[in-house]
């Protein structure tokens, strides 16, 4: 993260655009003097909402009134010196105040996340509240929301400090007896080692249940519309985008590249991938749509097989098969088409909510978890299965070495230790902070 920390750095923490009211964030030691050339003489008590006019110090003239909150490190957000300022939203007055912080001694625009870096520095947040925090921003359902403000809220770390906790206990224990062969009752010290480790493992195994499922929370439940070409798949995303989203056209081979819509079904994230119809194409740019699309099928959470029944089949395993065109009847009405459990018609509507409630189902099954999850990301589920490589180790020796136990026990605290931030992530720093906006 650039920047030295003894910089103040400032940003709009509000978006940029028509809106009643700016928000403005300055964070650092230079704080409480920006705020005293901005209004001369006007006191700004900790913590308390403060209205006054703000004056641009370059050229004295009238900025806005401005409601100001002071925060006085380290109880502040990120620990240091900070003042939020509310002003009027739209682009002339943001950009005035902006104009002058920068020019305030000691300012400079604070660069996306740093003012969460700053916390994270402060032992203000953690790396898994940082993570949390950076979803909540990026959250589009109600789901998602939910499991976000968890992380953000220190689900994770308090479940990490716990683990951890436990497993230093266990390791002082094994440590203090080295050799459990001069201990008085080494049975009963093994005993006790064997339980802590399992102790440990099961709440990680708790936790891993429910990792995939959280994942795919923060990411969507990938749905692909595959089928022959001209079925009506680009005319079924559209329908339930409720836009043009894709090219439809009565000519066969329309669509090449995969087109991704997300939606919210019921709360939860799903994301629409409309694909190349399948078919031995002749054409090379075809054929690589072709494969595209077989790809995200393979790859899919789920599969709908569109077919409107002219005796053309070819559906994956485990694919929802449905019948399109449904509207089409007498004469133009095709043959059935076989196994099919939905019949819809993306021209009248019938029948989409149907299937739309089968996938929303199929969906929340696939992202919900019985107890509130707290491993949300690869990092997270990477670092608790090493730990529970290591303790399973423990279990599964005939006899309890001490030193090997010690040695596993701190293998899985160090990974406890990594999901928190406490060490070994200078290499996720980056991406994860900056996954955060300007001003967060
Ligand atoms: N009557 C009727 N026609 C439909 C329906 N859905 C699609 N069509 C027509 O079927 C033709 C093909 O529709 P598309 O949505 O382009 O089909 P596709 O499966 O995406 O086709 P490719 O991308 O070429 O594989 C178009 O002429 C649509 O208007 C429907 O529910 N009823
Ligand atoms: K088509
Ligand atoms: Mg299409």
């Amino acid at each position: 993260m650039a920047g030295k920390q003894s910089d103040t750095i400032f940003a709009q923490a509000s978006g940029v655009g028509k809106a009643a009211v700016a928000v403005f964030r300055i964070s650092g030691p230079a704080c409480v003097a920006a705020l005293a050339a901005l209004a001369p003489g006007a006191v700004f008590p900790d913590r308390t909402a403060t209205l006054r006019t703000l004056t641009d110090p370059a050229t004295g003239e009238a900025l806005d009134r401005a409601l100001v909150i002071r925060f006085a490190a380290p109880r502040s957000f990120t620990g240091e010196e900070v003042a939020e300022i509310h002003v009027t939203g739209g682009r002339a007055v943001p950009a005035a105040l902006a104009r002058a912080l920068a020019a305030a001694p000691g300012l400079r625009l604070a660069a996306p996340g740093e003012f969460a870096w700053r916390a994270f520095l402060n032992g203000k947040m953690d790396l898994s509240e940082a993570e949390g925090l950076a979803d909540l921003v990026e959250a589009e359902t109600e789901a998602q929301r939910r499991q976000a403000v968890r992380i953000a809220g220190g689900a994770l770390r308090r479940e990490c400090d716990a683990i951890r906790a436990a497993l230093l206990d266990a390791m002082a224990t094994v440590e203090a007896q080295l050799d459990f062969s001069d201990v008085e009752d080494a049975d009963l010290s093994e005993q006790s080692v064997r339980a802590a480790a399992r102790r440990a493992l099961d709440r990680i195994d708790r936790g891993l249940a429910s990792a995939r499922s959280a994942e795919r929370l923060r990411t969507g439940y990938v749905v692909v519309i595959a089928g022959p070409p001209n079925v009506g798949k680009s005319t079924l995303l559209n329908a339930i985008a409720g836009r043009d989203v894709a090219i439809t056209s009565p000519f066969a081979g329309t669509t090449r590249d995969p087109i991704e819509v997300a939606v919210d079904l019921a709360g939860y994230p799903v994301v629409l991938v409309d694909t190349a119809g399948i078919r031995d194409a002749a054409d090379p740019v075809e054929q690589e749509g072709v494969r595209r699309a077989r790809q995200r099928a393979e790859d899919a959470d789920l599969t709908l097989w569109l077919d409107d029944g002219l005796g053309r089949s070819g559906a994956p395993g485990g694919a929802l098969i449905v019948r399109t065109k449904s509207d089409l009847a007498g004469a133009d009405a095709p043959p059935s088409t076989d196994g099919a459990e939905f019949a819809i018609s993306a021209k009248t509507g019938q029948g989409i909510d149907r299937l739309l409630a089968a996938i929303a189902e199929r969906a929340v099954d696939g992202m919900a978890t019985a107890e509130p999850a707290v491993l949300t990301a690869a990092r997270h589920r990477d670092a608790f299965a090493e730990a529970r490589s290591a303790l399973a180790s423990i279990l599964a020796a005939d006899t309890i070495e001490a030193e090997l136990a010690a040695e596993s026990f701190r293998i899985a605290a160090a990974a406890m230790d990594r999901v928190v931030g406490r060490i070994g992530v200078e290499d996720v720093l980056g991406a994860i902070f900056s996954r955060l906006c300007v001003g967060k």
